[in-house]
């Protein structure tokens, strides 16, 4: 469903929101929503300021400039990108469960089970496969019961199968527990099929949209699989801005006039090797 025609309650909106540090702006004019149910992507480049904008989101970050708001009550769970771990003590996965605070035993089993891990509940956390950390970490922020889920780059160390497994699971969460997902994604033109919105950031929103299966491409289910088709999604993208010194933009329209105005624009998703090779660009 698009989010325009969501009326689920909104769980966070950022509007306008910037963040200056370090004599810079990190990110400027940053806008979008989640509400309960939807799943938002934020990609971007490295750098392009996807975990700031996340912050800011949750509220580990105050914004320097613009709002952001969050629903009364709102109970957040944050999977962050790194977590130092010291693989010189002995760490279970039970034990890293309860880490961040107690939970029950009852919680601890149904959050392993439900990521499907239940089995490795005894084991070293330092042995753990890339795929089966990354559902440890998931099964630490569902057990919480959270009503927005942040997952910084999840699928990262993960192969492509394994990254499809995920992002099934985390579809089949969102369904289950009715909450909205704030996902950050390590790949620009790759995302799950079951996101609502797509939020392409580069220092400021390049463009926002929402994905549309590919599923007549002969080389994604070739290297996908046809199972991939069902859970990746190609996202398309065009830049018709520059950046100014300043963390603003320059709009330029179809005749090639320039605005000084922030740009937003919506696009669509399909397959373009060209777009790719453009925001490679855009993102140097
Ligand atoms: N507290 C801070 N002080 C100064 N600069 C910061 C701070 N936090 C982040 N940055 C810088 O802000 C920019 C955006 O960082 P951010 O982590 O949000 O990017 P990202 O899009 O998540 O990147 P990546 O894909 O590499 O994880 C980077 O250039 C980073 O070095």
């Amino acid at each position: 469903m698009k989010t325009s025609e969501r009326d689920d309650p909104l769980l966070v909106s950022l509007d306008n929101a910037g963040m200056w540090r370090s004599g810079r702006w990190l990110v400027r004019g940053v806008s979008f929503t989640v509400r309960r149910g939807e799943i938002v992507t934020l990609i971007g480049p490295n750098g392009a300021g996807k975990s700031t904008s996340a912050k800011m989101a949750i509220g580990v970050s105050k914004p320097d400039e613009g709002n952001v708001r969050r629903a009364p009550e709102l109970k957040t769970a944050y999977v962050p990108q790194k977590i130092n771990i010291d693989h010189a003590l002995p760490l279970t996965v039970k034990r890293l469960m309860t880490l961040t605070g107690p939970l029950s035993r009852r919680d601890i089993d149904e959050a392993l089970d439900s990521v499907g891990i239940a089995h490795l509940a005894g084991a070293e956390v330092q042995n753990l496969s890339g795929g089966e950390f990354q559902r440890a970490l998931l099964a630490r922020a569902v057990a919480r019961k959270p009503d927005l889920l942040v997952l910084d780059e999840p699928v990262q160390g993960v192969d492509y199968s394994g990254e499809i497994a995920l992002y099934e699971l985390i579809s089949e969460i969102r369904r289950r527990q009715g909450c909205g997902v704030l996902l950050i994604s390590h790949d620009l033109h790759v995302v799950m099929a079951a996101t609502d919105t797509v939020v392409c950031l580069n220092g400021h929103v390049c463009c926002t949209g929402t994905p549309e299966a590919v599923s007549s491409s002969e080389a994604y289910q070739t290297l996908f699989g046809a199972r991939a088709m069902g859970a990746l999604a190609l996202y398309r993208h065009e830049h018709d801005h520059t950046h100014l010194p300043d963390g603003r933009v320059t709009s330029v329209d179809r005749a090639g006039h320039a605005h000084g105005r922030t740009s937003v624009n919506p696009h669509s998703a399909s397959e373009n090797a060209d777009a790719k090779k453009k925001d490679e660009q855009d993102a140097g």
